[in-house]
């Protein structure tokens, strides 16, 4: 709950004393970030108090895996937190429902036109704004430069080149590559990297089980079957983690939420590049989070205030400074503490060519038929094309009447 005294003065709230501005009341704040970001956005979080007295900050953080249906669940009981870290494909799925505050011409939302075009299309469903962009992302090719060294290889442009490289890994006894069987967004490079993608959304046509479509569950299978790569169908996050930290694999596919972590593991033998091409392209997908309000928040002025807060240029660029995620704002690009983040030099312009997604209610669905699918292949109760086809299928049955 969250009351405010006085109207908001939308100037600074720096808890003067007197007329308007000052609110009081709890915001609460679901959070999905990962163990190393959770210390920094939980002390960001806590920081909104400093400048707001009356306020209290609830720092919640919920695991990645179930929050979408926690919160649907928590919003469908009418105890859902004020304001939700939501996943760029949540907030269609979220407004649809009417759990999302319409946050156009609220305090939420300050410069707006300083967002970057896909992180501030992801925020939009019916014309109007529900959420505020956070972080965006996309996934690249993480690499430990000592294994590359010591097995005398170059950095993989291609998946091709990998296999062509494979002696030169065994010889120096270290696996090439690790790709997570349990988490079906590490499957998109592969699907772009043959041209396919999961839907067509303008033709609502689905078109994971094309020719490119099975190519791509071909490529994939074969990385781990030829022992190229190693896989997981479960626990894939910490397994790939820790074999990357240990020196057991040369090569990881992840995105900025691991840059900490794996700086921490392999100080400057961590390099990063994009994601190797396929047998067509090279491609990667767009990811990242917003800041939701609640759409039964008991009294919204301090949420607006804190998302505003959270959303801010100075909060973007301290978080980068910090954790190396990348901003939404365009003009966090031009600080010299971001500018001179070498992971950021990399990453935005891999970000800037990301593959984009239909933000659309339903795009949220199509992971967990994938997942399904991607597992069935692994453990080798599907082949390739069959894993291609029962995704296909799941899909038809999911968007009716697309072709
Ligand atoms: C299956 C899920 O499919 C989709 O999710 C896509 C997602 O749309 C893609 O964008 C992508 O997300 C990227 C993400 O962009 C990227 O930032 C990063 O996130 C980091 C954080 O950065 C890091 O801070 C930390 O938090 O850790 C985060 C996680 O790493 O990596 C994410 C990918 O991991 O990929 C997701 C697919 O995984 C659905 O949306 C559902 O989530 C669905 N799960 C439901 C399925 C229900 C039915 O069973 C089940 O009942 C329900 O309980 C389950 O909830």
């Amino acid at each position: 709950a969250a009351t405010a005294c006085g109207g908001d003065d939308g100037g600074d709230n720096g808890g003067g004393s007197g007329e308007g501005g000052e609110l009081s009341g709890t915001v609460t704040y679901w959070d999905t970030s990962n163990e190393t970001e959770a210390a920094v956005f939980e002390a960001v979080a806590k920081e909104f108090e400093d400048q707001h007295p009356g306020v209290t900050v609830e720092y919640v953080n919920v695991g990645f895996d179930d929050a979408q249906n926690r919160f649907k669940n928590a919003a469908g009981a009418n105890e859902a937190p004020d304001v939700m870290r939501t996943e760029v494909a949540w907030v269609a799925d979220f407004a649809s429902l009417g759990y999302l505050y319409p946050l156009d011409d609220t305090a939420a939302l300050e410069d707006q036109e300083d967002f970057l075009a896909e992180p501030w299309a992801s925020t939009q469903y019916e014309g109007q704004t529900y959420a505020v962009p956070q972080v965006t992302d996309t996934l690249a090719l993480f690499y430990n430069r000592a294994l590359l060294d010591e097995a005398g290889v170059e950095v993989p442009e291609s998946l091709d080149q990998i296999r062509e490289d494979a002696a030169a890994y065994e010889d120096a006894g270290t696996t090439p590559l690790y790709v997570r069987g349990d988490d079906p967004y590490w499957f998109l490079p592969f699907l772009y990297g043959e041209g396919g993608d999961l839907v067509d959304a303008e033709a609502q046509e689905v078109t994971v089980d094309d020719a490119a479509g099975v190519a791509a569950f071909e490529q994939m299978n074969d990385l781990v079957e030829s022992g190229v790569a190693i896989t997981d169908t479960s626990d894939g996050w910490e397994n790939m983690m820790s074999a990357f930290a240990a020196g057991d694999i040369a090569m990881m596919i992840n995105g900025p939420w691991a840059i900490a972590d794996a700086q921490n593991a392999l100080g400057d033998d961590l390099g990063v590049a994009p994601v190797p091409a396929g047998g067509e392209a090279a491609g990667s997908p767009l990811g990242g989070w917003n800041y939701g309000v609640y759409a039964g928040t008991p009294d919204a002025d301090a949420s607006f205030e804190f998302v505003k807060y959270m959303a801010s240029a100075e909060t973007q660029a301290r978080i980068t400074e910090e954790l190396s995620l990348l901003p939404t704002r365009e003009s966090v690009y031009a600080e010299p503490a971001v500018e001179g983040n070498e992971m950021v030099q990399f990453f935005k312009p891999a970000v800037d060519v990301a593959h984009e997604r239909p933000w659309i209610p339903q795009a949220q669905s199509l992971f967990e038929p994938l997942r399904i699918s991607i597992e069935a292949m692994l453990t080798g109760s599907a082949s390739p094309e069959q894993a291609a086809n029962d995704t296909g299928d799941a899909y038809r049955d999911l968007l009716e009447d697309w072709q």
